[in-house]
């Protein structure tokens, strides 16, 4: 195919960023979408910067190397669609997508050239889609999917390196009652309070689950049983003083609601689901025991 256009136009108006190395890696071609991605001016960078200097480190540079170099990832002196990141002018980390050709000739390396696909706005929409999958809208808690992968990891880690990992069941008494006499958003904006709640009293290691519809988990990692006990009586205090409907509260006597909670502890040598059960039972003794308190799993629970 032959186009009226130099080369060089083409390169200058490619809407990805171009950049040509010679073979001791220095840059010869630097397009004007670089320039916008990058932030230098192709006259900081042409003869006088290394493309070294533009990835993150020496090894990811060395990496992209080899893998041109490897005849079975994209064939021989080519690298497709690979993910990495560059340094802009501010040394700020830029995610892209490179694709890449080696340049030969008579058999000789004579440097190569890439294009650095941005890959900022399809990485913001990657994280934002992941928080999605594992957050529960109401409470702005993770969601039970993400609970089950945060336990067995955590148990893993106990099995391999010792500790306690502990396990609050947390379940509301009395919120059909709310739903039932107040309504439904009434009863959403309790769940909302309980999301802020459990953020708001744990430390940065712990994580708050919304299990089910009234179910709520608290993973602790390392933390002996008596400390869990004593966090879940303090999470316990402070949704009855947060919430208006908690008993004590003289806000509205239509309806009360307060939380059982159950604490269980493990060091990783057992399935998931007995360790989530254990804590389960030991909630369902405090909701025995009339509701609005902590109690731990003992074998007598079962
Ligand atoms: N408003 C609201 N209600 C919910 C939501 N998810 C579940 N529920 C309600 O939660 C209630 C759970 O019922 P129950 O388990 O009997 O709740 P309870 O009255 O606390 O009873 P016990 O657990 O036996 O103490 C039901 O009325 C559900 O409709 C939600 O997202 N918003």
């Amino acid at each position: 195919m032959h186009l009226n256009i130099n080369q060089a136009d083409l390169i200058s108006i490619c809407p990805d960023p171009v950049i040509a190395i010679n073979r001791r890696g220095v840059i010869s071609v630097f397009n004007t979408s670089a320039e916008n991605l990058l932030g230098y001016s192709a006259d900081q960078v042409i003869g006088v910067m290394n493309i070294r200097q533009i990835y993150p480190s020496d090894a990811e540079a060395r990496k992209i190397m080899r893998l041109m170099m490897d005849e079975s990832f994209c064939g021989p002196g080519r690298v497709e669609g690979y993910e990495t990141y560059v340094l802009n002018s501010s040394r700020e980390k830029v995610p892209i997508r490179l694709s890449a050709a080696m340049l030969m000739k008579q058999g000789e390396y004579r440097g190569s050239v890439g294009f650095f696909h941005d890959m900022t706005r399809q990485k913001a929409l990657e994280t934002t889609l992941l928080k999605q999958s594992i957050t529960d809208d109401l409470s702005g808690l993770y969601n039970q999917r993400h609970f089950y992968v945060q336990v067995a990891s955590e148990m893993m880690r106990v099995k391999r390196y010792g500790g306690e990992l502990s396990l609050v069941c947390i379940d509301l008494d009395g919120f059909k009652q709310v739903n039932d006499k107040l309504g439904h958003l009434e009863g959403d904006q309790i769940v909302r309070l309980i999301g802020r709640v459990l953020r708001d009293g744990l430390r940065d290691s712990d994580q708050a689950f919304r299990y089910g519809g009234d179910e709520f988990m608290l993973l602790l990692p390392n933390t002996v049983k008596a400390d869990a006990c004593q966090l879940a009586e303090r999470v316990r205090q402070l949704f009855n003083l947060e919430c208006n409907y908690s008993p004590g509260s003289h806000h509205n006597q239509a309806a009360t609601v307060s939380m059982s909670l159950g604490v269980a502890s493990c060091s990783g040598a057992e399935p998931v689901d007995f360790f989530v059960q254990r804590a389960d039972m030991a909630m369902y003794s405090a909701k025995q025991a009339g509701g609005d308190c902590v109690r731990q799993f003992s074998t007598g629970n079962n």
